[in-house]
């Protein structure tokens, strides 16, 4: 019998909550540490579902991975790759599945690389095809063009691949990872509107941290990267604005002081845009470099006006605009959400479908036959009392939960257990804020269409 989460609304949001460190800062940590020859710490490092995921996938590349109170210990493998002959087990993680299977294309031997259910629904045909450019053999076991794949290994050659900007940043990123590995240079051409770049700047500054050669032009369209060596570094990781978002949207519905810790302030997160959208709907947010926080003052409570975000470079955080677009008296419209259509679930759908069911007006915004954002007109409250899907997604759920505090009573959720996904003191956080939940059976929630 599946369980549903039955969560109480609250009168109130403020008090003392801690941000987890960032996923994708994490991930690429373990990966250039697991690259490197030699060992590297990765300080302050967020442990989850999707960054055990990770280190998973490099212990079966062949790196040592030890965790310490408060930081990882890499042994990496270096310049000769090993000849593993693994399954990699990517779960439900793209950037994993995306890395691996970049990289498996310069080991010696065959690797299959794998997920699950989510994953291979998912898009990595243009990666392939890219990688098949530059020499790779691969082939899809299952669906042609997506995961579980066989990579035949035997090595990268190098050239120039050409990639499609508007599916997924993470082609770019993985085959930006494997190019130092290649036999000769690697050109990425890139195609149409490139969305997610703060990701692939993100990718960018690990690589040049780690001693990578590489030149990108301005519009971020062309990669230059050089057969290099990856150099051990230590690196202290940073608060996730992803995760952070939730934490300030609740504290965006509700009158109040909330501080957030964990926070350094500094990002290569577009993601960041959370915070001057708090700021633009009236709440005051500060950073206090000396204790590592961010102080968030709502005095009002109230979100009134008319805004509009392009989210391109933040695509994480359009499920939490979504709910907090349900509280702005006026309208919030957010394009450029293409392609979180590719995500673990299609994000703007879902929102719209969730909320709509809670009885918010919101609309979808289709651009080039795409569903590529929403507009929403909020209200002050809602009855409440509905059962909400998070369509299998744990920011779905993450941010139909915020939605949910401020309604009239109520409301139960499906996929609660995702939060280890990337925020494994989800509950622990919101517990602190007064938030109530109870576990129920499924048969005992009311009717609702439960994904
Ligand atoms: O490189 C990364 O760590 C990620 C890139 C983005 O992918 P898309 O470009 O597919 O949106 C982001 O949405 C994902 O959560 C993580
Ligand atoms: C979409 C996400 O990750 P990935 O693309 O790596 O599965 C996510 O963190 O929500």
């Amino acid at each position: 019998m599946r369980m549903l989460l039955k969560v109480d609304p609250i009168d109130s949001f403020s008090g003392t909550f801690r941000v987890p460190s960032s996923k994708p800062e994490t991930q690429r940590a373990i990966l250039v540490g697991t690259l490197a020859e030699g060992t590297s710490r990765v300080y302050n490092d967020l442990r989850c579902d999707e960054t055990e995921t990770m280190k998973a996938a490099c212990r079966a590349l062949g790196a040592e991975i030890t965790e310490h109170e408060g930081f990882l210990e890499i042994k990496g493998i270096g310049g000769t790759l090993p000849d593993i002959r693994r399954v990699v087990q990517s779960r439900g993680s793209g950037l994993v599945f995306r890395i691996v299977t970049a990289l498996a294309s310069a080991l010696p031997s065959p690797t299959v690389v794998t997920g699950d259910a989510t994953l291979r629904k998912r898009v990595m045909a243009p990666l392939l095809d890219a990688l098949r450019e530059l020499g790779a053999d691969i082939e899809s076991i299952a669906d042609e063009g997506k995961a579980p794949i066989v990579n035949w290994g035997g090595g990268l050659k190098g050239g120039t691949c050409r990639l499609p900007g508007d599916i997924s940043s993470q082609f770019i990123t993985a085959i930006l990872f494997a190019a130092p590995l290649a036999e000769g240079p690697v050109e990425i051409e890139v195609t149409g509107e490139v969305y997610s770049q703060s990701y692939i700047r993100q990718t960018l500054a690990s690589l040049t941290d780690a001693g990578i050669k590489l030149a990108v032009s301005e519009d971020m369209r062309h990669y230059h990267v050089e057969p290099s060596h990856y150099q051990t570094q230590d690196v202290t990781i940073h608060e996730d604005y992803t995760s952070a978002s939730y934490l300030l949207a609740a504290a965006a519905l509700f009158p109040g002081r909330t501080v957030l810790t964990n926070v350094y302030g500094d990002s290569l997160q577009g993601e960041f845009a959370i915070v001057p959208i708090l700021e633009k709907l009236g709440v005051s947010v500060t950073f206090d470099e000396d204790t590592l926080s961010m102080i968030v003052d709502n005095p009002e409570g109230s979100l009134c006006g008319d805004f509009e975000v392009d989210v391109m470079d933040c695509p994480n955080i359009v499920p939490t605009l979504a709910a907090l677009g349900a509280y702005v008296q006026g309208s919030l419209k957010v394009t450029g959400g293409r392609l979180t259509r590719f995500h673990k679930a299609s994000r703007i759908e879902a929102m719209a479908a969730e909320l709509t069911r809670a009885g918010v007006d919101i609309e979808v915004l289709y651009a080039d036959g795409v569903c590529d954002g929403f507009l929403v007109r909020g209200a002050q409250t809602y009855p409440g009392g509905v059962t909400l899907s998070s369509w299998g997604d744990h920011r779905i759920f993450m941010s139909l939960f915020v939605a949910g505090l401020r309604m009239q009573s109520a409301n139960r959720f499906s996929g609660f257990e995702d939060v280890k996904l990337s925020f494994p003191s989800f509950m622990e956080e919101f517990t602190k804020a007064g938030a109530r939940t109870t576990a129920v059976e499924e048969e005992d929630a009311p009717a609702g269409a439960v994904a």
